[in-house]
């Protein structure tokens, strides 16, 4: 947005940070080398960063979102569209990133909640690369509003009214993001690749739809174009994780040789809840956990999921 000239204000968490960003006039240690346009601004202050905002863009991990949210709530302005780019879910309640948004802001500003998710890895965005992403809003003057806001000529933006699924699709694709990561670091192959996040495409569906989503969502760009994004890339952090389990590190060795977050860890924990509250079988996802937490090898849990009973495809 700012660099199609349209003013933005970054809010920071302190004074440090911002003197260090106002410096450099880029963010140095996210996304070095990426200048700030003219139009963006940064403050720590929430009501001066707030002041005459239309529209305020959340994009914190996902175990940070409540404390941002209650940091702003009393600076948002009623009628302020609120968008989050948060693309995971909250432990241990289990809660969507709206929902967590629908419990700590005002509720002047409840209609206009959105959630945004696509494929948007986020330094090919910043550096201005053509992409596509869905806003999906239970109101759907808001994501209109945040549609029109947010188009560009290298950003283009649809709207949905299925926030369950596009919230669900951003935050489950990291799951199968691990695992296509796993194969990658085993070789094992471009077959194996391709079936393995097709059935995780499946599973992840599966447990959307019984949360009340709208299958075709999945087949989307928050569902199978994140999912294609994020499985093949090497930006991706989630898939990078499922690259170095497979070289052998274990989960809390890469999370401490880490610098950014990995949402698929906590949104697999998470959805292991919403399975059993669903009813859902979700063998990707248990796999998936039990060689996070419980030291399954990568190798056995490809053995175990190749040897489950066969039935037919849906
Ligand atoms: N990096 C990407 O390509 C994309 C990321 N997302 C989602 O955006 C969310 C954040 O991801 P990234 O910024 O890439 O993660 P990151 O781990 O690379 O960076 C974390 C960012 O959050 C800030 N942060 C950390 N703790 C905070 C706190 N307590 N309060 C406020 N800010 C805090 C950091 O300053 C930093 O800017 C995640 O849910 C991710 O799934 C969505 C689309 C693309
Ligand atoms: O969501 C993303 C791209 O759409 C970013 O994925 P990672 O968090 O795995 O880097």
């Amino acid at each position: 947005m700012a660099g199609e000239g349209t003013p933005v204000t970054l809010l920071t968490r302190n004074a440090a940070e911002t003197e260090s960003l106002q410096l450099a006039r880029e963010n140095s240690r996210f996304l070095p080398g990426i200048k700030f346009p003219d139009t963006l601004g940064v403050a720590d202050d929430p009501s001066q960063a707030l002041a005459d905002a239309a529209m305020v863009v959340i994009a914190v991990p996902s175990d940070r979102l409540r404390e941002n949210a209650r940091r702003i709530a009393a600076h948002l302005a009623p009628g302020t569209v609120v968008v989050n780019a948060t693309k995971g879910l909250e432990l241990p309640t289990a809660l969507r990133m709206s929902q967590v948004l629908a419990e700590e802001l005002p509720a002047s500003v409840r209609c206009r909640i959105c959630s945004l998710s696509g494929p948007n890895l986020a330094k090919e965005i910043a550096q201005g690369k053509l992409a596509t992403t869905v806003v999906a809003s239970d109101y759907q003057d808001a994501a209109e509003q945040a549609q029109s806001a947010l188009l560009s000529s290298r950003f283009r933006v649809y709207t949905s009214d299925d926030l369950v699924g596009v919230e669900l699709g951003g935050a489950l694709k990291n799951i199968v993001a691990l695992g296509a990561g796993i194969c990658d670091g085993l070789h094992f192959g471009d077959n194996a690749k391709a079936a393995f996040v097709t059935r995780g495409l499946a599973e992840i569906a599966r447990l959307g739809v019984a949360a009340g989503a709208q299958p075709l969502t999945f087949a989307g760009l928050a569902g199978l174009g994140d999912v294609i994004a994020t499985c093949a890339s090497r930006l991706s952090r989630n898939r990078y994780v499922g690259e170095q389990l497979a070289l052998g590190s274990s989960w809390p060795q890469i999370r401490a040789s880490m610098d950014n977050v990995a949402e698929g860890v906590n949104a697999a924990e998470a959805a292991l809840k919403l399975a059993r509250q669903f009813d859902v079988e979700m063998p990707i996802t248990e796999t998936t956990f039990r060689i996070l937490h419980e030291g399954l090898s990568p190798r056995e849990a490809a053995t175990e999921l190749m040897q489950r009973p066969v039935g037919s495809e849906w």
